[in-house]
């Protein structure tokens, strides 16, 4: 274990004596489908965005794509996005440096020249009972507005500039052809998206001795409409398809496109919100950038469809929902608590 790293053993110690003496009468108590994912015969859908710029068949058939994989897998690959290697090597690297502050650092806010990042750090899971609940991994998770407010005085608050203004221009041009190919209205995001409800989770995934009886991240789908992430070449993130989990193998140079929950719900079903999880690595430890592109909390989320699936809600309202189903149950139960 690193100096940096959380306190996981010693802070979750009960929950760790538990499970080994469990295992111990029962044999076993792993994440038992684990291994499924390599066995995958399917191929994450890679869509080439160069083709946007050239106008005509070929940008109508790059939209058709990117609707396609929105449909069937809720998850997709781009390539020439626009973020170049630069910007995804600096934010890699800030981001590295940021990690490997001491722990304490991290917790109380007090990273030299980054008083931003304070209160954006969250490690661990503090209501898991159980190890299969515990996320053995550390994120700062930074609204826009903190970003944007800031001097760019050091190298990590530059660099988050600098990529959250790229990412997010891609992140509101693939919201707007999703729009258009189910009849909403494309300005929407343009209108209610606003920097001070989108953010960025920075996370790092320690290498996990006890892996594989935690999670780097716990399955789950994401709360907004979109997530744009950069994952480093460690891999171990999965999606669900089909009931089987697979691997999203890393690729250099591509970012991956998740659909969250609220593009379910504003496209009547169409678009899937999938679920996703992170696997911890025994012995390595693993990077990722996740963009979140969220509505402000008085945006109404509802379908223009005639037999809508979901009730019409607030973002206030679902995100109220969620926290209170993860304090009520453990975990979040989220879209079908809508559903009419
Ligand atoms: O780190 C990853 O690959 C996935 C992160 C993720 O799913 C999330 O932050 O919601
Ligand atoms: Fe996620």
């Amino acid at each position: 274990m690193d100096p940096f790293d959380p306190p996981f053993r010693e802070t979750y110690k009960t929950l760790f004596d538990n499970h080994f003496k469990n295992e111990l009468s029962t044999k076993g108590n792993k994440i038992e489908d684990l291994q499924e994912a390599n066995e995958c015969e399917f191929e994450l859908p890679l869509v080439d965005l160069s083709r946007l710029s050239q106008g005509g068949i070929e940008s109508e058939k790059c939209k058709q794509e990117i609707a396609k994989a929105s449909q069937e897998w809720g998850f997709f690959q781009v390539i020439n996005h626009g973020v170049s290697h630069e910007v995804l090597e600096n934010m890699r690297s800030e981001q590295v440096k940021t990690f490997k502050k001491p722990f304490h650092d991290k917790v109380n806010g007090q990273c030299d020249q980054l008083d931003f990042l304070a209160g954006s750090y969250r490690w661990g899971t503090p209501s898991a009972t159980c190890l299969r609940q515990l996320a053995w991994s550390e994120a700062f998770h930074v609204p826009l507005s903190e970003i944007s407010a800031i001097d760019g005085v050091t190298g990590l608050s530059t660099t988050m500039k600098e990529y959250t203004n790229i990412v997010s221009i891609l992140a509101e041009k693939l919201a707007e052809i999703l729009a258009e190919k189910i009849g909403q209205k494309p300005k929407f995001f343009e209108e209610n998206c606003v920097p001070s409800m989108c953010y960025i989770r920075m996370s790092r995934y320690p290498s996990c001795p006890v892996s594989p009886h935690v999670f780097g991240l716990m399955p789950h789908t994401d709360s907004d409409f979109l997530t744009i992430l950069h994952q480093d070449h460690i891999g171990g993130l999965q999606l669900l398809k089909n009931g089987k989990w697979i691997a999203v193998n890393p690729k250099q140079e591509t970012l991956i496109v998740i659909i969250g929950d609220l593009f379910q719900a504003w496209s009547n079903g169409t678009y899937k919100s999938v679920e996703h999880r992170v696997v911890a690595n025994k012995l390595f430890e693993r990077f990722s950038t996740a963009y979140f592109l969220c509505p402000s909390y008085d945006t109404i989320i509802e379908s223009c469809d005639e037999t809508p699936v979901y009730r019409r809600f607030s973002f206030k309202e679902f995100r109220q929902q969620v926290q209170e189903d993860v304090k009520n149950y453990g975990h979040k139960i989220g879209l079908s608590r809508f559903l009419l």
